[in-house]
């Protein structure tokens, strides 16, 4: 991988030459900068040795008498710097003391090469705002994590922190009003700080519009919450609407709330960055534009206000299009809100894959590009790091050159196998969302060349069977290595469960093409023992899948489920029918059974999965509230008639009566209704199938009206 400066540098212009580099240095700078993060990043670089007599090292802003000469090369752009390397000096001169200070981030980046290569840097983002918003459901990041990421955006020029995690309780519903305890205060104060240090903003999102109330006492409540997060050293505010319903989500209440603190809070205190609001119709799928949320909060809303936007559907790549629909109607720049990588809605997932599908021609089109990362967040890095690239220089964005460095930055020492790691576990699988990523794309054309030849011919492809055979050896070797790397320990620890289920793949896939050599050369009485050792393996990965990660949501551990699983399991079927048709034998021919089918006429429930573990089945939740049609339908069909326990429904609210039906279907074709109960103090219920066999269930929306309801648990058991 030959060097590259990150994220892309507008102008690189090397000299061919290089320089010893400097052992000691001497600081020329404006005495007032001595405080400024890009002085102590120096500090940090030449820790110990900047003498008076050393290597010069002349650092400036545009204006400073000390840069002047170098006025004409200095970026007329916010962020922008020079850097020049020279034989007997080296000059850093910022358009502002965050440009200044990603020169020297640049010139740190040089500093990792055995020798100073001459150069001059001529540098400046695309993008104004660039980073990150903490914005994902599931476990908060610890402050460890945080502290890592805000370090990591000042290496890789992002400028933004958007502290917004659904399940900070003091961040949303029901603790909003009120201050932090002491502890979490104390470690908020620390990301502050730790922020300025690396030129980040850290913005503080509230989340208040599920039990919002649009009267003086709530907005003094926001107001008193917003002082006291100022007293933190919060300098940058922002307001959620998103995923609710009810009363907040009225725009011109919105609207008028966050005017009220614009003109009494950010104009008053004179020191905090515009504020950042996330709006309820916050993609396109969902809007109604005749409705007029989105222009009222385009006319209505003080022109200094961004407004954050996720592009045509709720995960969504942005593109020209996108943007061309939402600047007029918000008549400004939309504030982008990505949600990759972040993995809340397909939590059994990584999603380590490249970052690609954005426009490289909208840079002109976007207030802000912001990614709302995994809940892992070590293992958000591989994602971070190029969306950092885009961000900076959107034409010279190359996702797979990216994707390669952001690996290499994250694992030097470990490199291969953390990009043979990542290349299979990329894909998110089916979701509600219908959002998809490449995966295993460098080994698609053999497994599929496997796949064909052997399930149509039953002949043996040698080619794709080697490239195979050296892949599952690769897996195997990646997940042993990185599971003993004694470097970047914290991303192991996120990983580790999908690195066993990575190696498991491996040794499933070794015994799958052992299973079809055997069976097309006739080595039958090997086959037996294969075909058990395979078995073997998928009993180990449904027992990973099984007992880590099992949050209530998408639970468990899934690895190479885009390509590899799919093409083992065909093989292990393939070979095994052959087999049964050759010997006569009855083996059980399936690799992994679903037995549960999900159909729905609404949209947002339409592409759902539906996991199996065991004897109970589980459509995957939904983060977001459903417009549920009048006459709209979910129906669970079983492949034949079941016994079935309990129906568990979550729809957020017990006030279904008169609104939602659930029927049975039996064996004998009648429909009948069942009666939910509430099962807990929250909003869950609970109907008894009965004693008949079931053939399918399904959910109604009977009230004659559209309704607006949460979607977060239907699953079910066998008896
Ligand atoms: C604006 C937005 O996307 N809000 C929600 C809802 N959409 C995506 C979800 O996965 C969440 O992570 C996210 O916080």
């Amino acid at each position: 991988q030959n060097f590259q400066i990150q994220p892309t540098p507008q102008q690189y212009v090397t000299l061919q030459d290089s320089l010893e580099i400097p052992l000691q240095v001497s600081l020329i700078t404006d005495k007032s900068y001595e405080n400024l993060p890009a002085v102590s990043l120096v500090e940090n670089l030449w820790k110990g040795q900047i003498k008076e007599n050393g290597f010069p090292i002349y650092l400036g802003i545009q204006g400073d008498k000390l840069v002047k000469k170098y006025k004409k090369n200095i970026p007329n752009k916010s962020e922008g710097y020079y850097l020049s390397i020279e034989k007997d000096k080296i000059i850093v001169a910022g358009a502002d003391e965050q440009g200044l200070f990603y020169g020297i981030q640049t010139l740190a980046q040089l500093l990792t090469l055995p020798k100073l290569p001459l150069v001059q840097v001529t540098d400046y983002p695309d993008l104004p705002y660039r980073g990150v918003v903490e914005g994902f459901y599931g476990t908060p990041w610890s402050q460890d994590a945080r502290l890592r990421q805000l370090e990591f955006y000042g290496k890789n020029k992002l400028n933004v922190y958007l502290y917004g995690p659904k399940d900070d309780p003091y961040h949303s519903t029901p603790n909003w009003r009120k201050p932090y305890p002491p502890q979490e205060a104390a470690q908020l104060k620390a990301l502050v700080d730790k922020a300025k240090e690396n030129e980040v903003i850290f913005y503080w999102a509230i989340h208040p519009g599920q039990d919002i109330r649009w009267n003086t006492e709530d907005r003094d409540a926001l107001m008193k919450k917003f002082e006291s997060m100022y007293e933190l050293g919060v300098r940058a505010f922002a307001v959620f609407f998103d995923d609710i319903s009810g009363e907040g989500t009225k725009a011109e209440k919105q609207a008028e709330l966050l005017n009220y603190l614009d003109d009494n809070f950010v104009k008053v205190k004179g020191d905090v960055a515009p504020l950042v609001m996330c709006p309820t119709e916050y993609n396109k799928s969902w809007s109604d534009v005749k409705g007029g949320y989105l222009t009222t909060l385009g006319d209505k809303l003080n022109k200094g206000i961004q407004i954050m936007w996720t592009g045509d559907r709720v995960i969504a790549c942005i593109d020209k299009p996108s943007m061309e629909f939402i600047n007029p109607l918000l008549k400004r720049k939309a504030y982008i809100w990505w949600n990759f990588p972040v993995s809340d809605y397909v939590r059994d997932h990584l999603l380590m894959g490249p970052v690609y599908g954005n426009g490289l021609d909208i840079k002109d089109d976007m207030a802000a590009f912001v990614s709302n990362p995994m809940e892992r967040a070590e293992a958000s890095k591989i994602a971070l790091y190029s969306i950092a690239d885009y961000a900076w220089n959107l034409e010279s964005y190359d996702s797979d050159n990216s994707w390669k460095r952001a690996i290499q930055d994250l694992m030097p020492q470990h490199a291969k196998y953390l990009e043979t790691f990542a290349a299979h576990n990329s894909d998110l699988g089916e979701n509600g969302h219908g959002f998809r990523r490449d995966e295993s794309v460098a080994l698609q054309p053999a497994l599929k060349a496997l796949q064909e030849s052997y399930t149509k011919e039953g002949k043996i492809d040698e080619k794709a069977y080697l490239e195979v055979s050296d892949a599952c050896q690769q897996i195997i070797l990646s997940a042993d290595m990185l599971m003993a790397s004694k470097t970047n320990r914290p991303l192991i620890e996120e990983i580790k469960p999908w690195l066993i289920q990575f190696k498991l793949v491996g040794e499933y896939g070794q015994q799958v093409l052992q299973m079809i050599q055997e069976q097309a050369t006739g080595k039958t009485e090997d086959f037996k023992e294969t075909y058990a050792h395979a078995q073997a393996l998928q009993v180990q990965m449904g027992e990973v899948d099984a007992t880590y990660n099992q949050n209530p949501y998408q639970p468990g551990v899934k690895s190479g489920s885009k390509c590899l699983m799919p093409t083992f399991n065909s093989l292990f079927e393939a070979s095994t029918i052959r087999y049964n048709q050759q010997q006569g034998t009855q083996l059980d021919t399936r690799a992994e059974y679903q037995p549960y089918t999900l159909n729905s006429d609404v949209s947002q429930l339409a592409l759902l999965p539906v996991r199996r573990k065991g004897r109970t089945g589980a459509v995957s939740s939904s983060n977001e509230v459903i417009l549920w049609q009048s006459n709209g339908q979910l129906t669970l069909a079983m492949d034949y008639p079941r016994t079935l326990g309990n129906i568990v429904l979550d729809l957020g609210t017990l006030d279904i009566e008169g609104k939602f039906v659930l029927e049975v279907q039996t064996a004998d074709g009648n429909w009948k209704t069942l009666e939910l109960k509430p099962a807990n103090n929250k909003t869950l219920l609970v109907a008894q199938a009965g004693s008949e066999q079931v053939v399918q269930f399904r959910l109604k929306n009977t009230s004659g009206t559209l309704q607006k309801v949460y979607f977060k648990r239907c699953s079910f058991n066998e008896l």
